[in-house]
């Protein structure tokens, strides 16, 4: 038998055995995280409660795709953002971290995560949460055409961003909360206070670790 041939085989067989189980729903919230705030907690919880979801996984990633390198990576690195997004959903059983981006290092196209993402789970529906802002990027975003036929993009509103996209997109209502990452970067540097707009947590590890004090 040929190479080919054993892996149509072993394929047919995976899928197979995976549908003989319920099919998992999990939604996937992107992001540098840099830092995670209180809008993205909220989004995270009600996309996970409207949709029904299993589980809503958190995703950092290691360079965005459209901000440039030069840009994020001298602001903060990775095991801060990842060490506040495990502070920030330890207490929601939703809610997972998922390390596939900075595992797999270089910029993080969504296209190559979920390929790999549903190669190891060919159970899960993915959904992939996306605020306002990011929903009317989607069309410069690698292989979109491809990528929207692999997930259900779920769109979430945005102060100052239509809820209008050539794709499909699932729109959920939740709470508009104008909270931004560069909001609470601003507001360290400028000594305000960040209290109620990051979790405890994460405003004690900012101060502890004197992030965003240039
Ligand atoms: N307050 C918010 N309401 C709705 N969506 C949000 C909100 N904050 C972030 N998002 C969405 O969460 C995802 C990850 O966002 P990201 O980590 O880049 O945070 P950010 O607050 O947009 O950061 P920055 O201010 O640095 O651009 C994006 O899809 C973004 O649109
Ligand atoms: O794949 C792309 O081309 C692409 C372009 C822009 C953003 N994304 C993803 O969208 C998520 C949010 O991006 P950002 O810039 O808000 O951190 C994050 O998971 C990125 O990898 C992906």
């Amino acid at each position: 038998m040929n190479t080919k041939t054993q892996k149509q085989l072993l394929t047919k067989a995976k899928l197979e055995f995976h549908s003989n189980f319920p099919k998992r729903h999990v939604g996937i919230l992107g992001g540098t995280f840099n830092p995670i705030h209180l809008g993205h907690l909220v989004i995270g919880e009600q996309v996970y409660e409207q949709l029904c979801l299993d589980k809503v996984l958190f995703l950092p990633d290691k360079v965005p795709p459209h901000r440039g390198v030069h840009k994020t990576i001298p602001e903060i690195n990775s095991d801060d953002r990842v060490n506040m997004i495990k502070l920030a959903i330890r207490n929601n059983m939703h809610f997972d971290l998922d390390m596939t981006d900075i595992k797999r290092g270089g910029v993080s196209y969504t296209y190559e995560t979920i390929r790999m993402l549903k190669e190891l789970n060919p159970n899960t529906e993915y959904y992939f949460i996306v605020g306002g802002d990011m929903v009317e990027n989607l069309p410069k975003w690698s292989h979109i055409d491809e990528l929207v036929q692999m997930v259900h993009f779920v769109g979430v509103c945005r102060k100052g961003f239509e809820k209008k996209s050539k794709y499909p997109i699932l729109w959920v209502n939740t709470p508009e909360l104008e909270i931004s990452s560069s909001m609470i970067r601003q507001r360290v540097r400028e000594h305000k206070s960040i209290k109620y707009l990051v979790p405890d947590d994460v405003a004690w590890y900012i101060k502890d670790r004197g992030l965003y004090n240039d």
